[in-house]
């Protein structure tokens, strides 16, 4: 092992030197780095019926930046949770909504929800034969091993017919919160040395119930915590064609591949720190500026250490500062207000005060800096990752689940965007990719 280490560090150089490719090669040929153009905005690639999300608005004919706003199927996602009764979960209905496009009426949402109940288990054995085996802290990783192994139960992977893909799907969803949890429960056990323990689900819990359940060793909850871990879920289900995991899932959908390998690929692309694992990434950069800077109340402080890993000479050395950016949102993205409005009566519940002193530290500081050190054409805010971190703190869900529970909302919209994909397209995604090689003969 030294022995590779030693030679990938002397070969690092080489591989650099021949790879590099300048932006100014990319600009010349109009090559759009990260399908985004100068200004940020995406290139078309798509179209679809499931959601939209407005970061602008034209005025008078000129384009203008505006409050962002995120829609499932014609509905505002913060309407659709502020019309759920104050004990109604809406995971289910929501996820109705994403997967056959209208919202059910009472009998098909309970027809559903039962289903999904019924759904929630896994082959016999599974949990010892797979989850258990290599537990790792990697719960993504975890997982998607469990999703690939899933399909070698199913005695009908390859058909990608409608009802066949919604099936997969179907089962998916409700086994993803099992994959998670059992996961986690294993890690811990074999490598933080904690007590085992394996509920099972209740099929008349709601999903945000059964989380929350099946992770407590006394399976205790109360309701206002699991109508904020309901709400999380929503907000996470859903985000456009071409973020960086559902557009995995077009890609992968579209080279005719089955469900289980699709999915698989999504959970790969939504792992990375600047998707789906930011929520992790912050409360890690949470606990170093907390470890570097004596007064955490104090502006000023605070930001001289956001400026430093801008820079690239604090915490990871990657310059970013996690939960703030967006690819799409500039002013605003309309989770974040949602979170922080739980966020601020939870700290008050549960005298988090100060550490919520900080969070508002680097959502005031950050924006300017982030402008002032890179280049933004459009203005920078906390994305839905900023709090969700902290709000999974306050519930006790542990950090190694923090990327898992994104997942677990995550997959209802990889599902409607396979299933869009399999109905209105049947071309392999391919773009073009021009070569700059120098050619060393004839
Ligand atoms: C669920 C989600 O996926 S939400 C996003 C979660 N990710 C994070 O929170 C990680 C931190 N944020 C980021 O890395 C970015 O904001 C992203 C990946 C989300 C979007 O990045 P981009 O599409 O490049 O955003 P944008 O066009 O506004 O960025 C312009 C410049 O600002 C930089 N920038 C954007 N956000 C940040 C940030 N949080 N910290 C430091 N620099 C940033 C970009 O790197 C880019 O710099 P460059 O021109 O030197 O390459
Ligand atoms: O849309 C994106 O690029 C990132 C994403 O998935 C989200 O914000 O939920």
């Amino acid at each position: 092992m030294n022995k590779l280490n030693e030679y990938t560090k002397k070969q690092e150089e080489i591989c650099i030197r021949n790879d590099y490719v300048s932006p100014i090669v990319f600009q010349e040929y109009g090559v759009n780095r990260g399908l985004r153009d100068e200004n940020g905005k995406g290139v078309l690639t798509g179209l679809t019926h499931i959601s939209d999300i407005v970061s602008s608005h034209t005025v008078n004919g000129k384009k203008e930046a505006c409050d962002g706003q995120l829609w499932y199927r014609g509905y505002r996602v913060e309407n659709l949770i502020h019309d759920l009764k104050e004990d109604e979960y809406g995971y289910e209905k929501i996820a109705y909504l994403l997967l056959m496009g209208q919202l059910p009426d009472k009998e098909q949402e309970k027809e559903f929800t039962k289903l999904l109940g019924q759904c929630r288990t896994l082959p016999t054995n599974f949990t010892r034969d797979v989850i258990m085996k290599a537990p790792s802290e990697d719960i993504m990783n975890s997982m998607t091993k469990s999703i690939l192994t899933l399909a070698s139960y199913d005695e009908n992977v390859k058909d990608t017919s409608i009802s066949n893909v919604l099936r997969q799907c179907i089962q998916l969803i409700a086994e993803f919160p099992l994959l998670a949890i059992y996961g986690y429960n294993a890690y811990n056990h074999y490598e933080k040395y904690g007590s085992m323990f394996i509920h099972h689900p209740d099929p008349n819990l709601s999903t945000a119930e059964n989380i929350l359940m099946m992770l407590r060793p006394d399976k205790k909850y109360t309701k206002t915590e699991a109508k904020v871990l309901d709400t999380a879920l929503i907000l996470h289900m859903e985000h456009g064609g071409g973020n960086n995991s559902t557009f995995t899932t077009r890609v992968v959908t579209s080279s005719g591949s089955d469900t289980y390998a699709t999915i698989s690929a999504a959970m790969c692309s939504l792992k990375g720190p600047k998707h789906g694992g930011a929520n992790f990434k912050v409360m890690e950069m949470i606990e170093d500026i907390k470890n570097h800077v004596s007064d955490t109340s104090d502006p000023d402080q605070v930001k001289t250490y956001l400026e430093k890993i801008v820079d690239k000479e604090a915490f990871d050395h990657k310059g970013l500062i996690y939960g703030m950016g967006h690819a799409v949102y500039s002013i605003s993205d309309p989770r974040e207000r949602v979170f922080k409005s739980y966020v601020v009566e939870l700290a008050k519940e549960k005298g988090r005060e100060k550490d919520l002193m900080l969070y508002e530290n680097i959502e005031n500081t950050a924006p300017e800096i982030i402008a002032r050190k890179r280049k933004i054409y459009k203005g920078v805010s906390p994305n839905v990752d900023f709090y969700s971190g902290f709000v999974y703190e306050m519930l006790g869900i542990p950090q190694e689940l923090y990327t898992a529970m994104f997942a677990i909302a995550r997959i209802v919209g990889w599902s409607a965007h396979r299933i869009e994909e399999l109905i209105c397209m049947d071309k392999i995604i391919r773009p073009a990719y021009m070569s700059i090689m120098e050619k060393k003969e004839n």
